[in-house]
């Protein structure tokens, strides 16, 4: 993948990354992604120890331990692919020490989402569902697709694997917000079982005839190597709340 190698080029030094949720399904590909990644490099994985977690009662008091607090220091970005609770811990931990943080953990509430636009204003913070960049030009597609057919209904159906948490997923979400500038109430399918890696469809039902518009996901890989580019590109850029998108410098479709 090309994107971001112009910011590449002007660095001199390799981008520090900490990762939250190294041990899990994302941040094993990510760890193998940095091991040999030209520009980035993984500090350390962030660890809550066991007996923190046990005892972390909530996202807004909890702290990071010392050891995971010294790393966010070294590192230039945290990447976090966990799960909400640490997600908000370590974001705190990175709005103090003024480190940059690649959210890509879904599942947040709305008090949590407000926290990190909060947060934004003292880093820079990339908060996508989604960080594959195939899915960011499919949310494109869909947000044009919803102008040309707006006299349709729309819905949307998304299937994940029996070991995810969260329900709908955070792409079907985002699918919503993007096609209901056009219609309001448009409703989430969700199906979870087997290993499906991720599909969405969404759904343009007119009286005659449906379009459906989908992207299935048949690895992980595309989310794990459009997190590490977009953290790159994040360093490069000022504080603010940024998806996908404008991490990536794309305009909007036609
Ligand atoms: N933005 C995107 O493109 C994508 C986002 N995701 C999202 O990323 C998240 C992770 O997905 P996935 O990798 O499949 O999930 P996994 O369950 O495989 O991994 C989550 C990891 O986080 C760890 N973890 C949980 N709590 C803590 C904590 N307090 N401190 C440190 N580590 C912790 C877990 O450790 P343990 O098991 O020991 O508790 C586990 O290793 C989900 O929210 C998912 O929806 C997934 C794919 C793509
Ligand atoms: O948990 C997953 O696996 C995935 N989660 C993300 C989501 O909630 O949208 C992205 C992807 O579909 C895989």
């Amino acid at each position: 993948m090309r994107l971001g190698q112009a910011q590449h080029s002007q660095r001199a030094q390799d981008v520090l990354l900490s990762l939250a949720g190294y041990a899990g399904r994302m941040g094993a590909l990510i760890r193998t992604i940095l091991g040999r990644h030209q520009h980035a490099k993984l500090v350390a994985p962030l660890a809550m120890s066991g007996e923190c977690r046990r005892m972390a009662p909530g996202p807004c008091s909890i702290r990071a331990c010392h050891a995971d607090a010294r790393t966010i220091s070294a590192s230039d970005a945290v990447m976090d692919f966990s799960r909400p609770r640490c997600t908000m811990l370590y974001l705190r931990c990175a709005a103090a020490l003024r480190r940059r943080m690649v959210i890509g953990t879904t599942g947040l509430c709305q008090c949590e989402a407000s926290y990190a636009r909060t947060a934004a204003q003292r880093i820079g913070i990339l908060m996508s569902a989604n960080t594959s960049v195939g899915v960011t030009l499919f949310r494109m597609l869909c947000a044009y697709a919803a102008r040309l057919y707006a006299g349709y209904d729309f819905g949307i159906v998304e299937v994940h694997h029996r070991n995810k948490r969260d329900v709908p997923s955070g792409t079907a979400i985002a699918l919503r917000h993007c096609v209901e500038s056009t219609q309001h109430g448009v409703s989430i399918c969700s199906l979870r079982g087997g290993g499906v890696v991720g599909d969405h469809a969404v759904f343009f039902m007119g009286d005659s005839d449906v379009v459906v518009i989908e992207h299935r996901s048949t690895t992980r890989l595309h989310f794990a190597t459009g997190a590490v580019e977009a953290a790159v590109l994040l360093c490069a850029i000022g504080n603010g709340l940024y998806d996908m998108q404008g991490v990536l410098g794309l305009s909007t479709a036609p």
